[in-house]
Parts: structure tokens; C-alpha cells; sequence
């Protein structure tokens, strides 16, 4: 197993030489280790959040570690505002020339029981996560990509059996997975491939401070029902979305990869259900039949 300072990529190291990519969110967690990959093959990264001088940050300690490629900030980006967007994607494209990759991995949500959430709570999430990546995949197609071809990866969420405790965020990511078999369509004439990835549960650092004692609920409860029987890792996630990304993927679009050590085929104890909870019977079940 790689060192974490040491780990670079398991693909070629030209793959990405001349390419201008967009990473949203890329200065944390996945974001970042999909910008480790990119630099180290040779694209110039331009990194985009809220804070801005943390995605500074980010790129300094990046650029020090000596890639073919090169990693720059870009303006303060909040993606539930459509300026912010149009204002980075234009940077991009004037600052660089081009606009070839665009990785959509910025999002987030609260953990809250459905019957909690506020209006403005939902659809602060919806806006993040549903309309922030439509936003950033409808500008840099204006912008950029209609005329010159791309390739564009959505990061969603496990969401196949729902997520209960983050229903706003699976609802909002089932809805990124199905504008992407639209827009995977639409787009295709343009020469440009979409497709999504969609991690299960990922250890990093960033991502569990943001639950509290909840991220500990996960290490106890959902790990030993995961089949992988551990958590992933952030660049298990960035090579499926590198590999997405290159010219051996020029077949694929509209999928969906999921990285989550099979999790999304077994049932995870998201959420508590008391012992005592049984649903109203119809017709004859024996006694043995219930808990
Ligand atoms: C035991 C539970 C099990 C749960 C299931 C576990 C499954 C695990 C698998 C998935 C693991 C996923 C990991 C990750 O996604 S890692 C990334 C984590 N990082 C983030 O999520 C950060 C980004 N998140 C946010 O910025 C916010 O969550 C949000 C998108 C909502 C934006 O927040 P912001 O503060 O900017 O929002 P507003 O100020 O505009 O407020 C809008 C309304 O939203 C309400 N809100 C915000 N936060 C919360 C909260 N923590 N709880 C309840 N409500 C919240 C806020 O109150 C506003 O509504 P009102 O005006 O009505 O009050
Ligand atoms: N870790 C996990 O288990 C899983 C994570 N995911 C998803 O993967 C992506 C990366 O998560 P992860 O690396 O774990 O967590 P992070 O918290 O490190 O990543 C989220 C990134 O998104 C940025 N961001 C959040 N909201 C906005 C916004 N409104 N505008 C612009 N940028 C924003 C954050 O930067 P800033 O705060 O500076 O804006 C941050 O860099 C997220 O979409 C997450 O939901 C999906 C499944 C599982």
C-alpha cells in the first residue's frame, strides 16, 4: 500500500499532459487526492471552494511536491450562486486557454431525521448538490466545451436503497445521476462525456469532522456491515474518476461507478429502528415471524 506522502497514481504519468482541468471542492478530502492524480499526470488544476485561501493553501503545499502538471486557485466559489459560477468558468477558460475536464466533487449536507428539515435546510442541499453541479456543467459546456469536446465526472453519493439520516443529499445526488444520462445524450454531438461516480462511505478528514460523534457512529455501526469490512479511501475514489476522465474511457457515458466496497447491496444501519417497531399486520404471520 502506497504512503499517503508518496502516492501519486497508478496510471501513466502523460495521461493529462496539455489538459486544463476544474476540480470544485479540490482543495479537501476527494477533491484533493483527484488533484494529486491530474497534476501528477500532467494537467493544470485549477482548484475552487468558498475559501478561497484555503484552496490557496492547498495549491502551494501541491505545487511543492514537484508534479509535470500545476495547480492554481481560482476565485472564491459558493456553486448555490449562479455569478460565482459564471465568473470561474470564465476565469478558467480566459486564464488557461481551455476547459477540457471538469470534475463536479464540491457538495455536502447536514444529517438530520426527514421530519427536521426545514424548507431552507432542503433546499440549501438541493441548491449545493442538484443545481450547483447543473450551474457548473451548463457553463462550462457554454463556455467551453460545446465547441471543443470534454469530459465531465459528477461525484454523488450512495444512494441506490436511499439514505436515511441524509435524505435531502440522496435525493438531490439521484437527481445529478439523472440529468447526467440527459445531458450524456445531449452533449455527445459536442464530444463531450459525462458520467458520474458515486463513492460509499469514505474516510477523510475533512468530510467526518463535519459529523461530529455521528462519524463515530459510523466507524462502529456501518463498517462491520459493510462487505468490504472497512472504510474506503479518497484515491480509491479518484482513480475510478480518472480513469472516467482519459481517452481509454472514449465509450463511456451516462454511467455510474460506484466505489463502495459493495455497500450499496446490502442494507446499512444508516439510522436506528427500535426493537419494538413492527408494521400493523394483513392476513396470519406466526408468532416466530416477528422480533
Ligand atoms: C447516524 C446518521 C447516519 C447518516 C447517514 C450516513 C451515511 C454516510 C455516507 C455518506 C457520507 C458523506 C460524507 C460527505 O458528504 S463528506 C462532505 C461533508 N462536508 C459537508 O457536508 C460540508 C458542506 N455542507 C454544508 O455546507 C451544509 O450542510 C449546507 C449544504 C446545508 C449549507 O449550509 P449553510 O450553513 O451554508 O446553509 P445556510 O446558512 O444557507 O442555511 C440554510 C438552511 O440549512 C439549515 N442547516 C444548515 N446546517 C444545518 C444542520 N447541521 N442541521 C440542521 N439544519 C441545518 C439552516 O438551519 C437553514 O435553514 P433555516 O433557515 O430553516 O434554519
Ligand atoms: N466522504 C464520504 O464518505 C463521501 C463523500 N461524498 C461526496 O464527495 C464530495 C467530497 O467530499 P469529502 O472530500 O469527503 O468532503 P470535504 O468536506 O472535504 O469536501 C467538500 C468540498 O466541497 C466544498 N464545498 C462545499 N459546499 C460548497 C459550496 N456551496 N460551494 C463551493 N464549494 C463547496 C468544500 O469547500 P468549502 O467549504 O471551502 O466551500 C470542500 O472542499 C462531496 O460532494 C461529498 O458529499 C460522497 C459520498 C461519500
Amino acid at each position: 500500500m502506497p504512503e499517503e506522502s508518496t502516492w501519486r497514481s497508478v496510471f501513466r504519468n502523460d495521461l493529462f499532459k496539455g489538459k486544463v482541468a476544474l476540480v470544485s471542492g479540490g482543495g479537501t478530502g476527494i477533491g484533493k487526492s483527484i488533484v494529486i492524480e491530474l497534476a501528477s499526470l500532467g494537467a493544470t488544476v485549477v482548484i475552487s471552494s468558498r475559501n478561497e485561501e484555503k484552496c490557496h493553501k492547498a495549491a502551494d503545499e501541491l505545487n511543492a511536491l514537484g508534479f509535470s502538471g500545476k495547480v492554481a486557485a481560482g476565485p472564491s466559489t459558493n456553486i448555490r450562486k449562479e455569478e460565482d459560477i459564471q465568473k470561474l468558468i470564465s476565469h478558467v477558460v480566459e486564464r488557461y486557454g481551455a476547459l477540457d475536464i471538469l470534475v463536479n466533487n464540491a457538495g455536502g449536507q447536514f444529517i438530520s431525521d426527514s421530519a427536521d428539515i426545514s424548507k431552507r435546510g432542503f433546499q440549501a442541499v438541493v441548491e449545493t448538490n442538484l443545481q450547483g453541479t447543473f450551474l457548473m456543467c451548463r457553463e462550462a459546456f457554454n463556455q467551453y466545451m460545446r465547441d471543443n469536446g470534454g469530459s465531465i465526472v459528477n461525484i454523488t453519493i450512495g444512494n441506490r436503497n436511499g439514505m436515511p439520516g441524509m435524505m435531502h443529499s440522496a435525493a438531490a445526488r439521484a437527481g445529478v445521476e439523472n440529468m447526467t444520462a440527459s445531458l450524456c445524450v445531449e452533449w455527445i454531438e459536442s464530444k463531450v462525456r459525462i458520467n458520474c461516480v458515486r463513492p460509499g462511505i469514505i474516510f477523510t478528514e475533512s468530510g467526518f469532522e463535519n459529523y461530529g460523534p455521528a462519524g463515530e457512529y459510523f466507524l462502529e455501526k456501518i463498517v462491520p456491515s459493510l462487505p468490504a469490512k472497512r472504510l474506503g479511501s479518497a484515491e480509491e475514489v479518484s482513480s475510478a474518476v480518472v480513469w472516467l476522465l482519459c481517452e481509454g474511457a472514449g465509450y463511456v457515458t451516462g454511467s455510474v461507478i460506484c466505489v463502495d466496497g459493495g455497500g450499496s447491496y446490502v442494507a446499512l444501519p444508516l439510522v436506528e429502528i427500535e426493537d419494538k417497531t413492527n408494521l400493523p399486520t394483513y392476513g396470519y404471520l406466526p408468532m416466530k415471524a416477528k422480533l
